[in-house]
Protein backbone atom coordinates (compact mmCIF):
# COMPACT_ATOMS: atom_id res chain seq x y z
CA UNK A 1 0.00 0.00 0.00
CA UNK A 2 2.61 2.68 0.70
CA UNK A 3 4.09 1.60 -2.54
CA UNK A 4 1.35 2.98 -4.10
CA UNK A 5 1.16 5.70 -2.27
CA UNK A 6 4.55 6.63 -3.03
CA UNK A 7 3.78 6.26 -6.81
CA UNK A 8 0.93 8.26 -6.67
CA UNK A 9 2.66 10.91 -5.19
CA UNK A 10 5.14 10.70 -8.04
CA UNK A 11 1.94 12.05 -10.24
CA UNK A 12 1.42 15.17 -8.30
CA UNK A 13 4.69 16.78 -7.04
CA UNK A 14 4.52 20.24 -7.38
CA UNK A 15 3.78 22.06 -10.79
CA UNK A 16 3.96 25.73 -12.12
CA UNK A 17 1.71 27.22 -14.58
CA UNK A 18 4.49 27.58 -17.58
CA UNK A 19 4.86 24.77 -19.73
CA UNK A 20 7.28 22.42 -18.61
CA UNK A 21 9.41 21.83 -21.41
CA UNK A 22 10.58 25.84 -21.13
CA UNK A 23 10.59 25.71 -17.36
CA UNK A 24 12.49 21.64 -17.39
CA UNK A 25 15.29 23.40 -19.54
CA UNK A 26 15.88 26.37 -17.24
CA UNK A 27 15.99 24.08 -14.78
CA UNK A 28 18.38 21.93 -16.41
CA UNK A 29 20.81 24.37 -17.29
CA UNK A 30 20.97 25.68 -13.93
CA UNK A 31 22.66 22.12 -13.06
CA UNK A 32 24.56 22.34 -15.91
CA UNK A 33 22.71 20.35 -18.61
CA UNK A 34 24.76 21.12 -22.26
CA UNK A 35 22.46 23.54 -24.29
CA UNK A 36 22.35 21.19 -26.99
CA UNK A 37 21.07 18.17 -25.05
CA UNK A 38 17.29 18.06 -26.41
CA UNK A 39 14.39 18.30 -23.61
CA UNK A 40 13.46 14.66 -23.02
CA UNK A 41 16.61 12.92 -23.94
CA UNK A 42 17.53 9.94 -21.13
CA UNK A 43 21.19 8.05 -20.77
CA UNK A 44 22.03 5.03 -18.67
CA UNK A 45 25.82 5.30 -17.60
CA UNK A 46 27.08 2.15 -16.57
CA UNK A 47 24.09 2.18 -14.37
CA UNK A 48 24.04 -0.72 -11.41
CA UNK A 49 21.44 -1.45 -9.08
CA UNK A 50 21.86 -3.75 -6.50
CA UNK A 51 18.81 -3.97 -3.55
CA UNK A 52 20.07 -4.58 0.09
CA UNK A 53 17.18 -7.42 1.49
CA UNK A 54 17.16 -9.43 4.35
CA UNK A 55 17.95 -12.49 2.69
CA UNK A 56 21.60 -10.14 1.49
CA UNK A 57 22.04 -8.08 -1.79
CA UNK A 58 20.07 -8.62 -4.83
CA UNK A 59 21.82 -7.64 -8.23
CA UNK A 60 18.98 -6.60 -10.33
CA UNK A 61 20.89 -4.12 -13.23
CA UNK A 62 24.44 -4.65 -14.43
CA UNK A 63 26.38 -1.84 -16.35
CA UNK A 64 23.11 -0.56 -18.09
CA UNK A 65 24.86 1.95 -20.62
CA UNK A 66 21.93 2.73 -22.85
CA UNK A 67 20.63 6.22 -24.19
CA UNK A 68 16.88 7.05 -25.11
CA UNK A 69 16.42 9.25 -28.19
CA UNK A 70 14.56 12.51 -27.39
CA UNK A 71 11.25 12.15 -28.38
CA UNK A 72 11.12 8.26 -28.95
CA UNK A 73 8.70 4.99 -27.76
CA UNK A 74 10.88 3.70 -26.23
CA UNK A 75 10.18 -0.24 -24.97
CA UNK A 76 12.31 -2.09 -22.12
CA UNK A 77 10.97 -5.74 -22.33
CA UNK A 78 12.13 -9.18 -20.36
CA UNK A 79 10.97 -11.78 -18.62
CA UNK A 80 9.67 -11.25 -14.40
CA UNK A 81 12.55 -10.23 -12.41
CA UNK A 82 14.71 -8.95 -15.49
CA UNK A 83 15.31 -5.53 -14.05
CA UNK A 84 12.28 -3.55 -15.72
CA UNK A 85 10.82 -1.86 -12.91
CA UNK A 86 14.30 -0.87 -11.34
CA UNK A 87 15.21 0.71 -14.72
CA UNK A 88 12.24 2.53 -15.13
CA UNK A 89 12.05 3.90 -11.68
CA UNK A 90 15.44 5.19 -11.80
CA UNK A 91 14.24 7.49 -14.29
CA UNK A 92 12.14 9.48 -11.95
CA UNK A 93 14.74 8.23 -9.23
CA UNK A 94 11.62 6.45 -7.22
CA UNK A 95 14.95 4.35 -7.26
CA UNK A 96 18.88 5.73 -6.68
CA UNK A 97 21.36 3.59 -9.31
CA UNK A 98 24.28 1.80 -6.63
CA UNK A 99 26.52 3.14 -9.28
CA UNK A 100 26.26 4.88 -12.57
CA UNK A 101 24.39 7.41 -13.54
CA UNK A 102 21.01 8.55 -15.44
CA UNK A 103 20.99 11.51 -16.64
CA UNK A 104 17.80 13.47 -17.68
CA UNK A 105 18.17 16.30 -20.15
CA UNK A 106 22.02 15.81 -19.78
CA UNK A 107 22.04 16.05 -15.91
CA UNK A 108 22.93 13.86 -13.63
CA UNK A 109 19.83 13.16 -11.18
CA UNK A 110 21.71 11.41 -8.49
CA UNK A 111 22.51 14.97 -7.41
CA UNK A 112 19.53 16.59 -7.62
CA UNK A 113 18.22 18.47 -4.07
CA UNK A 114 14.81 18.29 -3.03
CA UNK A 115 13.58 21.32 -5.21
CA UNK A 116 15.33 19.72 -8.14
CA UNK A 117 13.65 16.26 -7.38
CA UNK A 118 10.23 18.28 -6.85
CA UNK A 119 10.96 19.84 -10.85
CA UNK A 120 12.09 16.54 -12.36
CA UNK A 121 8.92 14.99 -11.77
CA UNK A 122 6.78 17.23 -12.79
CA UNK A 123 9.00 16.95 -16.02
CA UNK A 124 8.33 13.21 -15.84
CA UNK A 125 4.92 11.58 -15.26
CA UNK A 126 3.91 7.88 -14.42
CA UNK A 127 0.82 5.38 -15.39
CA UNK A 128 0.83 2.45 -13.92
CA UNK A 129 -0.23 -1.20 -14.25
CA UNK A 130 -3.67 -0.81 -11.47
CA UNK A 131 -3.83 2.90 -12.47
CA UNK A 132 -3.21 4.37 -8.70
CA UNK A 133 -6.58 6.94 -9.02
CA UNK A 134 -7.94 7.87 -5.97
CA UNK A 135 -11.70 5.64 -5.68
CA UNK A 136 -13.31 8.68 -3.33
CA UNK A 137 -12.64 11.84 -5.63
CA UNK A 138 -13.98 12.24 -9.33
CA UNK A 139 -12.32 11.89 -12.16
CA UNK A 140 -11.54 16.02 -12.32
CA UNK A 141 -10.36 16.02 -8.84
CA UNK A 142 -8.01 12.72 -10.13
CA UNK A 143 -6.75 14.54 -12.89
CA UNK A 144 -6.32 18.32 -10.89
CA UNK A 145 -4.52 16.70 -7.91
CA UNK A 146 -0.85 17.71 -9.27
CA UNK A 147 -1.78 21.09 -10.18
CA UNK A 148 -3.96 21.84 -6.97
CA UNK A 149 -0.76 20.27 -4.67
CA UNK A 150 1.33 22.63 -6.97
CA UNK A 151 -1.34 25.80 -5.86
CA UNK A 152 -1.86 26.44 -9.47
CA UNK A 153 -5.17 28.96 -9.73
CA UNK A 154 -7.86 27.84 -10.10
CA UNK A 155 -9.46 28.63 -13.50
CA UNK A 156 -6.30 27.75 -14.93
CA UNK A 157 -7.04 23.95 -13.34
CA UNK A 158 -10.17 23.77 -14.64
CA UNK A 159 -8.81 24.67 -18.48
CA UNK A 160 -5.89 21.75 -18.22
CA UNK A 161 -7.83 19.42 -17.35
CA UNK A 162 -10.66 20.02 -19.64
CA UNK A 163 -7.76 20.16 -22.17
CA UNK A 164 -6.14 16.64 -21.20
CA UNK A 165 -9.57 15.29 -20.61
CA UNK A 166 -10.59 16.07 -24.46
CA UNK A 167 -6.81 14.89 -25.36
CA UNK A 168 -7.83 11.29 -23.54
CA UNK A 169 -10.92 11.10 -24.94
CA UNK A 170 -13.01 11.12 -21.32
CA UNK A 171 -14.66 14.68 -22.53
CA UNK A 172 -18.13 14.89 -20.26
CA UNK A 173 -16.75 12.58 -17.78
CA UNK A 174 -15.10 15.28 -15.30
CA UNK A 175 -17.90 14.12 -12.10
CA UNK A 176 -17.70 10.46 -12.47
CA UNK A 177 -16.03 8.31 -9.83
CA UNK A 178 -13.43 5.82 -10.87
CA UNK A 179 -15.78 2.97 -9.62
CA UNK A 180 -17.37 3.54 -12.56
CA UNK A 181 -15.45 3.67 -15.14
CA UNK A 182 -13.60 0.70 -17.57
CA UNK A 183 -10.51 -0.20 -16.92
CA UNK A 184 -9.87 1.35 -20.11
CA UNK A 185 -11.33 4.70 -19.17
CA UNK A 186 -9.23 4.26 -16.03
CA UNK A 187 -6.19 4.49 -17.52
CA UNK A 188 -6.82 7.10 -19.45
CA UNK A 189 -7.85 9.09 -16.59
CA UNK A 190 -4.29 8.40 -14.96
CA UNK A 191 -2.80 9.19 -18.71
CA UNK A 192 -4.60 12.50 -17.87
CA UNK A 193 -3.23 13.28 -14.52
CA UNK A 194 0.30 12.49 -15.58
CA UNK A 195 -0.39 14.84 -18.93
CA UNK A 196 -1.64 18.04 -16.80
CA UNK A 197 1.48 18.91 -15.69
CA UNK A 198 2.72 19.27 -19.19
CA UNK A 199 5.89 16.67 -18.97
CA UNK A 200 8.53 16.19 -21.02
CA UNK A 201 8.65 12.14 -20.14
CA UNK A 202 6.27 9.71 -20.12
CA UNK A 203 7.05 6.47 -18.17
CA UNK A 204 4.46 3.79 -18.59
CA UNK A 205 5.17 0.87 -16.01
CA UNK A 206 2.82 -2.19 -17.79
CA UNK A 207 -0.13 0.16 -18.58
CA UNK A 208 -1.86 -2.45 -20.60
CA UNK A 209 -1.41 -5.46 -18.80
CA UNK A 210 -4.36 -5.18 -16.70
CA UNK A 211 -6.52 -4.64 -19.52
CA UNK A 212 -8.16 -6.89 -22.77
CA UNK A 213 -6.46 -7.27 -25.62
CA UNK A 214 -8.95 -4.30 -27.78
CA UNK A 215 -8.82 -1.76 -24.92
CA UNK A 216 -5.07 -2.53 -24.84
CA UNK A 217 -4.83 -1.56 -28.41
CA UNK A 218 -6.88 1.77 -27.79
CA UNK A 219 -4.90 2.92 -24.91
CA UNK A 220 -1.26 1.77 -26.64
CA UNK A 221 -2.86 3.89 -30.02
CA UNK A 222 -3.71 6.89 -27.38
CA UNK A 223 0.29 7.15 -26.29
CA UNK A 224 1.37 6.77 -30.13
CA UNK A 225 -0.92 9.86 -30.70
CA UNK A 226 -0.06 11.85 -27.47
CA UNK A 227 3.59 11.57 -28.87
CA UNK A 228 3.34 12.33 -32.59
CA UNK A 229 1.04 15.24 -30.40
CA UNK A 230 3.15 16.31 -27.79
CA UNK A 231 6.50 15.23 -29.08
CA UNK A 232 7.01 13.84 -25.21
CA UNK A 233 9.27 10.70 -24.94
CA UNK A 234 7.65 7.87 -23.93
CA UNK A 235 9.63 4.61 -21.70
CA UNK A 236 7.38 1.62 -21.31
CA UNK A 237 8.12 -1.58 -19.51
CA UNK A 238 6.31 -4.70 -20.96
CA UNK A 239 6.65 -8.76 -20.49
CA UNK A 240 4.87 -8.67 -23.93
CA UNK A 241 6.26 -8.35 -27.70
CA UNK A 242 3.17 -7.54 -28.78
CA UNK A 243 3.19 -4.14 -27.12
CA UNK A 244 7.06 -3.54 -28.20
CA UNK A 245 5.52 -3.89 -32.13
CA UNK A 246 2.78 -2.20 -32.16
CA UNK A 247 3.88 1.53 -30.64
CA UNK A 248 7.99 1.35 -29.91
CA UNK A 249 10.54 2.84 -32.34
CA UNK A 250 13.17 1.28 -29.83
CA UNK A 251 13.70 -1.71 -27.70
CA UNK A 252 15.83 -3.12 -25.15
CA UNK A 253 15.89 -6.20 -24.16
CA UNK A 254 16.50 -7.18 -20.34
CA UNK A 255 17.77 -10.59 -18.91
CA UNK A 256 19.26 -11.06 -15.58
CA UNK A 257 19.61 -7.63 -15.51
CA UNK A 258 21.97 -6.74 -18.43
CA UNK A 259 20.77 -5.87 -22.02
CA UNK A 260 20.87 -8.87 -23.90
CA UNK A 261 20.21 -6.61 -26.96
CA UNK A 262 19.02 -3.06 -28.45
CA UNK A 263 18.00 -1.35 -31.00
CA UNK A 264 15.07 -0.31 -33.82
CA UNK A 265 12.53 -2.59 -33.48
CA UNK A 266 11.92 -3.89 -36.64
CA UNK A 267 16.22 -4.89 -36.66
CA UNK A 268 15.00 -6.55 -33.23
CA UNK A 269 12.19 -8.32 -34.58
CA UNK A 270 13.77 -9.24 -38.18
CA UNK A 271 16.77 -10.63 -36.64
CA UNK A 272 16.75 -11.53 -32.66
CA UNK A 273 20.10 -12.61 -32.05
CA UNK A 274 19.84 -13.38 -27.99
CA UNK A 275 17.92 -16.38 -26.80
CA UNK A 276 16.00 -14.34 -24.77
CA UNK A 277 14.70 -12.32 -27.18
CA UNK A 278 13.66 -15.27 -29.46
CA UNK A 279 12.05 -16.50 -26.97
CA UNK A 280 9.94 -13.52 -26.16
CA UNK A 281 9.13 -13.70 -29.55
CA UNK A 282 7.57 -16.81 -29.66
CA UNK A 283 4.20 -16.23 -29.09
CA UNK A 284 4.15 -14.22 -31.79
CA UNK A 285 5.41 -16.83 -34.32
CA UNK A 286 1.82 -19.39 -35.12
CA UNK A 287 4.67 -22.57 -36.17
CA UNK A 288 3.99 -24.85 -38.99
CA UNK A 289 0.81 -26.55 -38.56
CA UNK A 290 0.74 -30.02 -37.05
CA UNK A 291 -0.72 -31.68 -38.92
CA UNK A 292 1.95 -30.56 -41.84
CA UNK A 293 4.82 -30.87 -39.58
CA UNK A 294 3.72 -35.00 -38.50
CA UNK A 295 3.99 -35.94 -42.03
CA UNK A 296 7.62 -34.20 -42.93
CA UNK A 297 10.49 -36.23 -43.51
CA UNK A 298 14.09 -34.85 -43.11
CA UNK A 299 15.53 -36.31 -46.18
CA UNK A 300 14.11 -37.00 -49.48
CA UNK A 301 14.14 -40.46 -50.40
CA UNK A 302 14.42 -39.54 -54.30
CA UNK A 303 10.34 -40.05 -55.04
CA UNK A 304 7.96 -38.01 -56.29
CA UNK A 305 7.35 -35.43 -53.12
CA UNK A 306 6.81 -32.03 -51.62
CA UNK A 307 9.76 -30.07 -50.38
CA UNK A 308 8.74 -27.04 -48.22
CA UNK A 309 10.93 -24.67 -48.02
CA UNK A 310 11.52 -21.68 -45.29
CA UNK A 311 12.41 -18.26 -46.91
CA UNK A 312 13.34 -15.68 -44.12
CA UNK A 313 13.64 -11.97 -44.53
CA UNK A 314 15.36 -9.61 -41.83
CA UNK A 315 14.30 -6.41 -43.36
CA UNK A 316 17.92 -5.36 -43.90
CA UNK A 317 18.69 -3.58 -47.02
CA UNK A 318 14.77 -3.16 -48.33
CA UNK A 319 15.12 -6.81 -49.26
CA UNK A 320 11.69 -8.30 -49.78
CA UNK A 321 9.13 -11.28 -50.71
CA UNK A 322 9.30 -11.38 -54.51
CA UNK A 323 6.44 -13.74 -55.65
CA UNK A 324 7.62 -13.54 -59.48
CA UNK A 325 10.69 -14.10 -58.86
CA UNK A 326 10.22 -17.28 -56.31
CA UNK A 327 7.94 -18.63 -58.55
CA UNK A 328 10.82 -17.68 -61.64
CA UNK A 329 13.29 -19.61 -59.60
CA UNK A 330 10.71 -22.71 -58.37
CA UNK A 331 8.87 -23.19 -60.98
CA UNK A 332 5.02 -24.03 -62.08
CA UNK A 333 3.24 -25.87 -59.03
CA UNK A 334 4.79 -23.67 -56.19
CA UNK A 335 1.91 -23.16 -53.43
CA UNK A 336 2.74 -20.31 -50.68
CA UNK A 337 1.61 -22.36 -47.35
CA UNK A 338 2.51 -20.38 -44.66
CA UNK A 339 3.42 -16.95 -43.57
CA UNK A 340 4.20 -14.57 -40.66
CA UNK A 341 5.88 -11.54 -42.51
CA UNK A 342 5.10 -8.40 -40.94
CA UNK A 343 6.12 -4.94 -41.99
CA UNK A 344 7.24 -3.03 -38.98
CA UNK A 345 8.63 0.72 -39.84
CA UNK A 346 8.68 0.32 -43.51
CA UNK A 347 10.65 -2.84 -43.01
CA UNK A 348 9.55 -6.02 -43.92
CA UNK A 349 10.44 -9.38 -41.68
CA UNK A 350 9.46 -12.90 -41.27
CA UNK A 351 8.80 -15.95 -42.64
CA UNK A 352 7.47 -17.48 -45.57
CA UNK A 353 7.01 -21.07 -46.22
CA UNK A 354 6.14 -22.52 -49.58
CA UNK A 355 5.89 -26.01 -50.85
CA UNK A 356 7.57 -26.82 -54.40
CA UNK A 357 8.43 -29.90 -56.51
CA UNK A 358 11.33 -32.04 -54.40
CA UNK A 359 14.74 -32.20 -56.51
CA UNK A 360 18.34 -32.89 -56.09
CA UNK A 361 19.38 -29.50 -57.75
CA UNK A 362 16.18 -27.80 -54.64
CA UNK A 363 19.33 -26.72 -52.30
CA UNK A 364 21.16 -24.88 -54.97
CA UNK A 365 18.49 -22.90 -56.36
CA UNK A 366 17.22 -21.80 -53.36
CA UNK A 367 20.56 -20.39 -51.70
CA UNK A 368 20.15 -17.23 -53.99
CA UNK A 369 20.33 -13.86 -51.92
CA UNK A 370 18.39 -12.20 -54.13
CA UNK A 371 15.34 -14.39 -52.53
CA UNK A 372 15.85 -14.03 -49.57
CA UNK A 373 18.14 -13.57 -46.35
CA UNK A 374 18.09 -17.13 -45.77
CA UNK A 375 16.59 -19.87 -46.82
CA UNK A 376 16.63 -23.80 -45.60
CA UNK A 377 14.26 -26.62 -46.40
CA UNK A 378 12.15 -27.80 -43.56
CA UNK A 379 11.32 -31.07 -45.23
CA UNK A 380 9.81 -33.57 -47.68
CA UNK A 381 6.37 -34.94 -47.86
CA UNK A 382 5.29 -37.78 -49.76
CA UNK A 383 1.85 -37.97 -49.72
CA UNK A 384 1.40 -34.70 -51.23
CA UNK A 385 1.88 -35.48 -54.86
N1 LIG B 1 12.88 -3.48 -3.15
C1 LIG B 1 13.52 -4.59 -3.49
N2 LIG B 1 14.24 -5.27 -2.58
C2 LIG B 1 14.92 -6.39 -2.91
N3 LIG B 1 14.93 -6.92 -4.15
C3 LIG B 1 14.22 -6.29 -5.10
C4 LIG B 1 13.48 -5.10 -4.83
N4 LIG B 1 12.87 -4.70 -5.96
C5 LIG B 1 13.21 -5.59 -6.92
N5 LIG B 1 14.03 -6.55 -6.40
C6 LIG B 1 14.64 -7.67 -7.13
O1 LIG B 1 15.36 -7.13 -8.22
C7 LIG B 1 15.21 -7.94 -9.38
C8 LIG B 1 14.61 -7.12 -10.50
O2 LIG B 1 13.30 -6.75 -10.13
P1 LIG B 1 12.37 -5.83 -11.04
O3 LIG B 1 11.08 -5.64 -10.30
O4 LIG B 1 13.11 -4.64 -11.44
O5 LIG B 1 12.15 -6.78 -12.29
P2 LIG B 1 10.99 -6.76 -13.39
O6 LIG B 1 11.63 -7.14 -14.67
O7 LIG B 1 10.28 -5.45 -13.35
O8 LIG B 1 10.04 -7.91 -12.88
P3 LIG B 1 8.45 -8.09 -13.06
O9 LIG B 1 8.18 -8.19 -14.54
O10 LIG B 1 8.15 -9.36 -12.35
O11 LIG B 1 7.80 -6.89 -12.44
C9 LIG B 1 14.36 -9.13 -8.95
O12 LIG B 1 15.23 -10.17 -8.57
C10 LIG B 1 13.62 -8.60 -7.76
O13 LIG B 1 13.27 -9.65 -6.86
Amino acid sequence: MSAVLFDAAANVMPVVGADARSAGASEASSTGKPAAVAAGSIRFQAVEKIYVSSVGPVKALTDITIDVPAGSIFGIIGRSGAGKSSMLRTINRLERPTSGQVLVDGADISTFNEDQLVALRRRVGMIFQHFNLLSAKTVFANVALPLVVAGVPKQEVKERVAEVLKLVGLGGKENTYPSRLSGGQKQRVGIARALVSRPEILLCDEATSALDPETTLSILSLLKDINRRLGLTIVLITHEMSVIREICDHVLVLEAGRIAETGRVWEVFGNPRHEATRSLLKPLDRGLPEDLAGRLDSQWSGKPATALVEFTYTGVGGLQPDLGRLFAVLGDGTNIIQSNLDRIQGHVSGRLIVATAARSDLHHLIANPDLAHAARIIGYDATDV
